[in-house]
């Protein structure tokens, strides 16, 4: 396993160690759906960490226990060092501040009778300085001021997406889960999600998780891939290793399959043969600013 240095976080504490760690997980589903195999990984510290892998190779099952979410049927989750895998809610309290994740359907998370001011202060409880958060919050996602007293149905999907990491940064989490959070978004519009998940990774200094099936996206966000086949990581290592020498025949099928995104891999910077170059192209989100 690679790891990067943990000064990107200069208040990491403690010690310079992975800050999520899996071993040896399984998860059985009732019906005997065996969704992960002996996942091992650790998640460093400030690293951008990519997962990717087919539909239904495991993926949200494993995003769901690196969050608590679910119960492993064997092996461990660590945050930190502290085991979290088999937890009562009512001690997961520091890791629903430190560890946020933003799903792909904006719509499914979004409460839509709730303005968007209650739901991106709503993992703030009652604070002081909410109205303060909520517009620093707006600012840092790039949504104008007076979107607070709107609905999300307002909203257009880049623009909703904005809202569901505006609530997920709300407690100042360290650690970001991306599960599929742009997968819904036309290409144009996800490059903009995309370079904001990026400057906020930067500015807040958060380790991303970033889930994903397409190459392309992770290999742009991350610095650091595990590559998963049906409920196994088959390959691991560092995005530019694993995508330009794949190892495992399973990452090569997959580059090979993916023929436009295996062109955007080794295209010249600036090339626009692929969804993934297009994705890198300026634009402007073609969204109408919220009303009222
Ligand atoms: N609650 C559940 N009950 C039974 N089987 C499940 C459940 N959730 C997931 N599965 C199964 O577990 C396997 C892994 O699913 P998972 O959603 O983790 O994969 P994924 O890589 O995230 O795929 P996708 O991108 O399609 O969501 C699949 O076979 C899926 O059908």
């Amino acid at each position: 396993m690679t790891s990067k240095p943990d000064s990107a976080a200069p208040d990491a504490a403690p010690g310079s160690g992975p800050i999520v760690s899996v071993r040896d997980l399984e998860r059985t589903y009732r019906g005997g759906v065996h969704a992960l195999r002996g996942v091992s990984l650790d998640v460093p510290r400030g690293g951008r960490f990519g997962i990717v892998g087919e539909s239904g190779s495991g993926k949200s099952t494993l995003v769901r226990l690196l969050a608590a979410l679910d119960r492993p049927t064997a092996g461990t989750v660590t945050f930190e060092g502290q085991r979290i895998d088999h937890r009562r809610e009512s001690d997961l309290g520091f890791l629903r501040r430190r560890l946020q994740i933003v799903f792909q359907d904006p719509m499914g998370s979004l409460d839509p009778r709730m303005r968007v001011r209650d739901i991106i202060s709503e993992p703030l409880g009652r604070t002081r300085d909410r109205d303060e958060r909520v517009a620093e919050l707006l600012d840092a996602v790039g949504l104008p001021s007076d979107a607070g007293a709107q609905y999300p149905h307002r909203f257009s999907g880049g623009q909703r997406q904005r809202i569901s990491i505006a609530r997920a940064l709300a407690p100042r989490p360290e650690v970001l889960i991306a599960d599929e959070a742009v997968s819904a978004l036309d290409v144009l519009v996800r490059k903009q999600i995309l370079d904001l998940l990026t400057r906020l990774v930067d500015e807040y200094a958060l380790t991303l998780v970033f889930v994903s099936h397409d190459l392309g996206v992770v290999r742009k966000m991350c610095d650091e891939v595990a590559v998963m086949r049906r409920g196994e990581v088959v390959e691991h290592g560092p995005v530019d290793e694993v995508y330009d020498a794949p190892r495992h025949d399973y990452t090569r099928e997959l580059i090979a399959a993916a023929p436009t995104l295996h062109g955007a891999l080794r295209a010249p910077a600036g090339s626009a043969t692929s969804e993934a170059s297009a994705a890198g192209a300026e634009s402007s989100e073609p969204e109408p600013p919220p009303e009222g």
